[in-house]
């Protein structure tokens, strides 16, 4: 865990880049900063492997006090993933990897079987390894910044808008492959980002920043955007590509994945007429929190995505019975797709209104 008490960052020339930040972040899950540029998210970010050292307060890493830690150890053991990747541009890909188990004293030839293993892990064709970075898409580039920052298995995990520098398409294969990694490794990652959507998508909790980086609300996804803290916190999120529209766009735009037996552990029970009960896993069973695509809004399947522990929204046909799932991030990517074209997709056939979805009357006005 690491706990920010009251830390400060007062530079030479008076600027207060963060005025007494008192944060805690929990171990193994995706803490999202998000901000306007210049709120002090990377100076934040940059106090937990000491590149910036606070003028008041502290921050703790598992307990201890980060300026008591040796800088050298304590960045070996935080993976730190930045902005165009960081690369050393002489280095191949593998040797890029290799760099921080080499540094810790492994011989050459296990740190690139733990290069080329991690390499695999983000997704790279064998054959980038030999590359120099110049030679790799700037995709490409990124997964090997995120594979170097887990090549010495760092609980921690920093970074600092490490998606940013990449087109739209990318960027959401990305989040989605930095999604499955986390399911898989569970690490305490600290991600910086302006991009809201991005932070609704990455985030178990996301922290909205204003100037001298304070907070301005702390909340799980769905809080955030179902209940913003202030008049601010709401303009924020309606900025940007906004997710403002949600509530005008159809559903229908959202691919739907068929169900699966199983989905991370947690299984869909269905009544005897196909109709989603719940989610159960082991002794744990939520309620299954569920849209029509052919009457929904995609506020309705983010909603239900946001709420269901699977992380997945089940569609629904007319008669209530499950035909598929839809990811958090599938409906993200619905809506920015849809602002993309600068139009909602066309509403599906089914013209009727149905009392119980407001959503519905507004269909027609998407776009406007
Ligand atoms: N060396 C410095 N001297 C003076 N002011 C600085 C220095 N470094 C950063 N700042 C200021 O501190 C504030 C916070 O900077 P920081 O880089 O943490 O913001 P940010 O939220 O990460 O911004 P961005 O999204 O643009 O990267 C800014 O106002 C910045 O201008």
């Amino acid at each position: 865990m690491i706990r920010f008490e009251g830390a400060a960052k007062r530079h030479p020339d008076g600027t207060v880049a963060v005025r007494g930040l008192e944060l805690d972040v929990p171990a193994g899950r995706t803490t999202v900063l998000v901000g306007p540029s210049g709120c002090g998210k990377t100076t934040i970010l940059r106090m937990v492997n000491r590149m910036v050292v606070p003028t008041a307060g502290r921050v703790l890493l598992d307990g201890a006090d980060v300026a008591g830690l040796p800088a050298a150890g304590l960045r070996r053991g935080i993976g730190y993933v930045i902005q165009q990747a960081g690369l050393f541009p002489h280095r191949r890909v593998i040797d890029n990897v290799a760099t921080v188990p080499r540094l810790l004293g492994w011989d050459r030839k296990r740190a690139r079987a733990r290069a080329a293993e991690l390499l695999e892990l983000v997704g790279l064709p064998p054959e980038t390894a030999r590359r120099y970075p110049a030679q790799l898409s700037g995709g490409q580039q990124q997964r090997v910044g995120v594979a170097r920052a887990l090549a010495a298995d760092p609980p921690v995990l920093l970074m600092d808008e490490p998606f940013s520098a990449v087109d739209p398409l990318v960027r959401a294969g990305l989040q989605e492959e930095l999604l499955r990694l986390q399911a898989e490794l569970g690490k305490t990652v600290l991600f910086v980002t302006h991009d809201i959507e991005e932070a609704v998508r990455l985030g178990d909790r996301v922290v909205v920043l204003r100037e001298h980086g304070e907070i301005a609300q702390l909340a799980d996804p769905h809080t955030l955007l179902t209940a913003p803290a202030d008049a601010d916190v709401a303009a924020f999120l309606g900025r940007d590509r906004g997710l403002r529209g949600l509530g005008l766009r159809p559903a229908g735009a959202v691919p739907l994945e068929p169900l699966e037996p199983s989905h991370d552990g947690w299984q869909l029970a269905l009544d005897p007429e196909g109709r989603p009960e719940h989610w159960v896993r082991g002794a744990e069973r939520h309620p299954a929190p569920v849209f029509a695509p052919s009457r929904d809004s995609l506020r309705s399947a983010l909603d239900a995505a946001l709420l269901a522990p699977s992380g997945l929204a089940v569609a629904v046909d007319d008669a209530g019975r499950a035909v598929g799932t839809a990811s958090r991030a599938a409906v993200v990517e619905a809506l920015a797709r849809s602002q993309e074209t600068g139009t909602a997709p066309k509403p599906p056939e089914s013209p009727e209104k149905s009392p119980e979805t407001p959503d519905a009357e507004q269909v027609p006005h998407a776009g406007r």
